[in-house]
């Protein structure tokens, strides 16, 4: 049996592929291997989810950053950039409009800014007050993406309601993470998401791809992931920022970080892998979901003053970043938002509340 059909076939029959395996599927470049590939990723993600995909809210509610990662628009060294500070209550009340609309979860997400992430002038009650207040009046699921904090306040932000954390690595070489992240301690960001595990909280990993790394990289990180349990696992492609160091390095073709959906797909066939929207915006929300994705990340409200990551204004005051402006490509690709209940349902399943075990639909 050739290469790829053994592969495909052991993946969909729950046997492990090897490392050599996954290494040859990420390289894959001609467009029937590639089909394939996506084509039994699709299985696996009905497998475990049906045709339901889960949508989230982000609310980027701090542009302030005292970091300088090379790669990032919002380093503190772009004097370039959109600065902005929500106030609490408008951060309350966009959470509120997007739960209206029919999100899953809100991803309340920040630089590493100073005026939260400090003990001095109540940072980090300020921080976990906004927490307890999106809990209150949404009632929704609650991602946090603040960057590295203390334990005793990643604690706090737990029982003021937040469910998840993410804190990406971008990358599990730590030599490359230190050309990335400059100055940020590799260990100090991989123990908060090992600690957030520990008080049961569920943890997203993410890579960044096209900024230097390779294949083997990749291998490497779905190893770290594995031994993390990140109960979501995501891939971006670099997305290239005027006034910051790796803006020469230009952008990247994004067929590398299609592959890597799909092979994240069989490798974590239950795991929860984001199509985000702040990469090539809805332009690019089908192809990340026919390569096996099943949340649709970045969602943002046109009239809310709010900024994505790498696509700081991509298709955003246009609406496409909405619930409704997605749901016609889920319906495209066979697809079908979940309901509140379905994704409370995962939540519970995987926080151990008792809830049904197994997948999401009988
Ligand atoms: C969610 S934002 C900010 C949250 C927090 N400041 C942090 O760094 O964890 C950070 C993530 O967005 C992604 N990102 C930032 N700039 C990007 C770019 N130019 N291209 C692609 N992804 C980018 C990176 O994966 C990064 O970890
Ligand atoms: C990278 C961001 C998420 C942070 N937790 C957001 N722009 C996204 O693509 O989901
Ligand atoms: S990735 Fe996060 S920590 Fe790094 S510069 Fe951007 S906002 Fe700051």
């Amino acid at each position: 049996m050739a290469n790829l059909d053994k592969i495909l076939y052991k993946a969909l029959h729950n046997i492990p592929i090897t490392t050599e395996e996954i290494r040859y599927l990420l390289k894959l470049t001609k467009d029937s291997a590639r089909e394939r590939l996506f084509a039994t990723a699709r299985v696996l993600r009905r497998r475990y989810f049906g045709d339901k995909v889960f949508l989230y809210g982000f609310v980027y509610f701090s542009t302030y950053c005292r970091n300088d990662c090379t790669f990032c628009y919002y380093r503190k060294s772009n004097q370039d950039c959109i600065r902005y500070r929500k106030t609490t209550r408008e951060i309350v009340d966009i959470a509120n409009a997007l739960a209206e609309s029919g999100v899953h979860l809100i991803d309340l997400t920040m630089g590493e800014d100073p005026q939260y992430l400090s003990r001095s002038n109540e940072g980090y009650e300020q921080l976990v007050k906004i927490v307890k207040l999106v809990k209150q009046k949404t009632n929704l699921p609650i991602m946090i993406s603040p960057g590295v904090v203390p334990k005793d306040v990643l604690k706090k932000l737990k029982q003021a309601g937040a469910n998840w954390y993410a804190c990406y690595q971008e990358t599990h070489n730590r030599r490359l993470y230190d050309r990335l992240r400059l100055n940020q301690s590799y260990d100090e960001r991989w123990a908060a998401k090992i600690f957030a595990k520990t008080i049961g909280m569920l943890v997203e990993e993410g890579l960044l791809v096209g900024v230097g790394d390779c294949i083997e990289d990749a291998v490497q990180s779905f190893g770290e992931m594995r031994k993390l349990g990140a109960e979501q696992v995501r891939t971006m492609s670099f997305v290239p920022q005027k006034g910051t160091p790796l803006y020469a390095t230009g952008a990247v073709n994004d067929y590398y970080e299609i592959n890597t959906i799909a092979v994240m797909r069989l490798v974590f066939p239950d795991k929860l892998i984001p199509a985000s929207l702040d990469v090539e915006g809805i332009q690019g929300l089908k192809e990340r979901l026919d390569a096996g994705a099943n949340v649709v990340t970045s969602i943002i409200p046109p009239e809310a003053g709010l900024a994505g990551v790498s696509q700081s204004t991509l298709d955003i005051c246009e609406g496409y970043r909405t619930v409704p402006g997605v749901t016609p490509v889920l319906e495209e690709c066979g697809l079908t938002p979940a309901t509140l209940a379905e994704y409370r349902d995962w939540l519970a399943n995987k926080l151990g509340n008792g809830a049904k075990e197994g997948v999401m639909c009988e």
